[in-house]
């Protein structure tokens, strides 16, 4: 399934267009705006993530059903790590609302998304739909952590920024062939904490729900993309929360797929003042 998944439009996306055309304005208009749109901010010296992060406190696998195969770290980044670490990230990366048509439709991804990495392929850089972006030390950090953790190699890190209950991710798998068979997938949680629900994709009767709280590490390994659907739905309440998931991409489509449902040409949004404002256009061909 390729990476198009949500089928199911928030209307949360107009409202927020709709408010960031106004900041948007005063933005353009005002001085002292950044114009490096896609810059990202530096980590503070005070990140020590390889010291900070101790053994979780429960590793535990899941492999009740068929084709089911997970293992849960709780938590993987403990407090107050993980609370910095989500506050930084919000605020330091370029996010994006990415639009895509679909069946006819037009679809606002329900989450802001952005994402680092690139496929091992060599191929020149200016060849892909938008410039895969290197990732930034901290992802770079965290990925080798994960990696170690989970005994798999990533070159790709994915990220989901759930601003509150209206977004959601809707049920799809991960199972595209540009992944290679099986792929392994960790994803991480930080924030607020949200249902992962998971449904057999012909067993309808087989259903699976954890609750993902901050700083939480799930690996989906094994047959689980090929025979699990997986999602984060809508809620009434929920507070804000951001999802890493790290993964290997095996050839260019991969990285053209994750940059075109990822970043997209909605344009940027930045965390400013304590809201996500649309600071301007996605550059053309450089998203770095
Ligand atoms: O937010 C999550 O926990 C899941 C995200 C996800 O499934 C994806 O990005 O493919
Ligand atoms: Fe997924």
């Amino acid at each position: 399934m390729k990476r198009a998944i949500d089928a199911v439009a928030s209307s949360s996306g107009e409202f927020l267009l709709k408010k960031a055309k106004a900041s948007h304005a005063k933005l353009a208009s005002g001085a002292g705006f950044d114009n490096t749109l896609h810059h990202i901010i530096a980590e503070p010296t005070t990140f020590d993530l390889k010291n900070e992060i101790k053994p979780p406190a429960l590793t535990k696998p899941i492999k009740k059903s068929p084709g089911l195969d997970l293992v849960l770290y709780k938590p993987f980044i403990p407090r107050p790590t993980s609370t910095k670490l989500f506050n930084y990230l919000l605020e330091a990366l370029p996010w994006h609302r990415v639009q895509y048509a679909t069946r006819g439709r037009d679809i606002t991804t329900p989450r802001f998304t952005t994402v680092f990495g690139c496929d091992e392929t060599g191929a020149p850089l200016d060849t892909y739909f938008r410039r895969p972006r290197a990732l930034p030390p901290i992802l770079t950090a965290l990925t080798d952590l994960v990696e170690r953790q989970t005994n798999a190699h990533y070159n790709f890190v994915l990220l989901n920024y759930y601003a509150d209950g209206d977004h959601s991710i809707s049920y799809h798998s991960d199972d595209e062939a540009f992944l290679g068979p099986n792929p392994i997938i960790a994803s991480l949680s930080l924030g607020g904490a949200r249902d992962f629900l998971m449904k057999h994709k012909t067993e309808s009767a087989r259903k699976e729900k954890f609750v993902l709280d901050d700083g939480d590490l799930l690996l989906m390994r094994g047959e689980t993309q090929t025979q699990w659907l997986h999602s984060i739905p809508k809620r009434a309440k929920a507070s804000p929360r951001i999802n890493l998931t790290f993964r290997k991409a095996i050839n260019t489509k991969a990285t053209n797929n994750y940059y075109r449902y990822n970043v997209g040409d909605g344009g940027i949004w930045r965390w400013m003042d304590g809201k996500m404002v649309h600071v301007g256009k996605t550059d053309e061909k450089a998203s770095d």
